[in-house]
């Protein structure tokens, strides 16, 4: 089929459909009808968008945690622990990898090992082998809007699975869930196949049936400039606003400065809208997501603790709608369902100390938005320039051409020339920009930044600095200074 950003007919869509249901044997229980009939049934109270829309009105940032185990019943137990002790406000299934990679049958060996070991063997929830039996089993058992949270290029299955269940909200994108996660996955493919995800949740839309899109924010976690995230956010929400989604969460992962960060949510949801209304999606429903710091952690809990209450912290000034939540194992692996619970607890109550309570305007805030906005503007305006004004057409171009390039990113479509490093005061500048158009005026701005920092250090602008930065957080400093 050829990739252009345009709602794909039903023609398009249910000759692909067939294939995709052939997929794996638990493809062949969904029927659209069916499925459609189960969602319109399910409660207000657990339905995605409602619940963040109440939140945007309320103006309140909600918490949600990562979780999932390979086993139906262990899932459910975690899942309700979380809900009961932790106190989430929103549910996750974290999907294996696996299941991310389409390699269905190792999850049946992984399963049948779970149960004989009595503990997961998998590192998320198999939702494509656990079919809609298993994956409504775990709906039904919970009292909050659950979500598909993965990293998967070609989601298609998992997505008409998880839907089918009942679960309203699916993250990913065509971009988010490529190019930081695969290496080899042309992009032309997961833009379309991720326009099918979009599609299916376009269709239920059409039938009446709110579900939320959340493409996802932070890419690679490391060191990403505002702008090229929100930059991939927006073409992800455009794209998805295409196929017919009207509740789209637009996410961004923590840098940890705070001024630059909470610049970064509000330009994101400035630029978002301007976009959205640019294009002719007038009724789009916009909520934002803060990802606490998705770079390296202290392995020490304590100090752990002290990176997700300040990624609260930033979520609550900033007024982000959602936070999602690291725990105190973040340094070593899967948490357990205890440490989880306490990553959550921790988040609320920094959250709730802080609710109604936002970062002032001030010369600094306006002038970093101002900066991301313009920076951003640049990347868009080359991606619908050499699309020929096609957006799917636009960003596979871009990424050949390097004008949109994201740092550490393992796909070899990406191209991995953009290097970023913190100024003095911890904000991220980009060091080297490869081929991303900004203007002088920015490259010198950013390298202005670095060159104070240099001064201070007492050491050149190199590469040395965004090394020292990487391992920076999980030493106890944001800057990574010289030893
Ligand atoms: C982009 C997502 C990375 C984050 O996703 C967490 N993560 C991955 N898999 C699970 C899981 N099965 N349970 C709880 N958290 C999980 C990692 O820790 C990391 O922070």
């Amino acid at each position: 089929m050829e990739l252009k950003n345009k709602k794909w007919s039903d023609e398009q869509f249910y000759k692909v459909r067939e294939e995709v249901l052939n997929q794996w044997p638990t493809g062949k229980e969904i029927d659209f009808q069916e499925a459609a009939d189960y969602l319109k049934k399910v409660p207000e109270h657990k339905n995605f968008s409602l619940k963040l829309k109440k939140a945007k009105e309320e103006g309140i940032t909600l918490a949600q945690p990562r979780a999932g185990v390979a086993l139906v019943d262990a899932h459910i137990e975690l899942l309700t622990y979380l809900q009961d002790e932790g106190g989430a406000d929103l549910l996750p299934s974290t999907i294996d990898s696996y299941t991310r990679q389409n390699r269905y049958n190792e999850c049946e060996v992984g399963i049948k090992e779970s149960e004989k070991a009595g503990r997961s063997l998998l590192n998320g929830f198999p939702g494509v082998n656990h079919g809609v039996k298993g994956c409504r089993k775990v709906f039904e058992a919970v009292n909050l809007p659950l979500q598909a949270r993965h990293g998967t290029p070609d989601a298609r299955l998992l997505t008409e699975i998880i839907h089918a269940s009942g679960w309203t909200s699916n993250e990913g994108g065509g971009i988010s869930y490529n190019i930081p996660y695969a290496k080899s996955v042309s992009l032309e493919k997961t833009i379309l196949d991720w326009q099918y995800c979009d599609r299916v949740a376009g269709i239920y839309e059409e039938m009446g049936i709110k579900i939320n899109r959340e493409p996802f924010g932070p890419l690679t976690g490391t060191l990403v400039p505002p702008c090229i995230s929100n930059s991939v956010a927006i073409i992800e929400g455009l794209l998805a606003a295409e196929q017919g989604v009207k509740n789209i969460t637009l996410g961004y992962g923590q840098c940890g400065n705070l001024i630059q960060d909470v610049a970064a949510i509000r330009a994101l949801v400035e630029q978002a809208e301007e976009y959205f209304k640019a294009y002719g999606y007038n009724d789009i429903e916009l909520t934002t997501v803060f990802h606490q710091w998705m770079g390296g952690f202290p392995a020490d809990e304590s100090k752990a603790f002290g990176v997700i209450s300040w990624g609260s912290a930033t979520a609550a000034l900033a007024g982000a709608t959602k936070v999602i939540v690291k725990t105190p194992h973040e340094a070593v692996g899967i948490p357990t369902k205890e440490a989880n619970a306490m990553g959550i607890k921790a988040t609320k109550q920094t959250l709730n100390l802080l609710r109604g309570q936002r970062l002032p305007m001030s010369k600094e805030l306006e002038a970093e938005i101002a900066l991301i906005k313009a920076e951003t503007k640049c990347i868009l305006d080359k991606v619908f320039e050499v699309g020929n004004g096609d957006l799917a057409v636009g960003t596979v171009k871009a990424f050949e051409q390097g004008i949109l390039d994201i740092p550490f990113a393992p796909s070899k479509f990406n191209a991995g020339v953009i290097l970023p490093a913190r100024d003095n005061n911890g904000a991220v500048r980009i060091l080297n920009a490869g081929n991303i158009p900004f203007t002088k005026d920015i490259l010198d701005f950013h390298r202005s930044l670095l060159e104070e920092r240099g001064r201070y250090e007492g050491r050149d602008v190199a590469f040395q600095m965004v090394v020292d930065d990487i391992f920076a957080v999980g030493k106890g400093v944001l800057v990574g200074r010289p030893e």
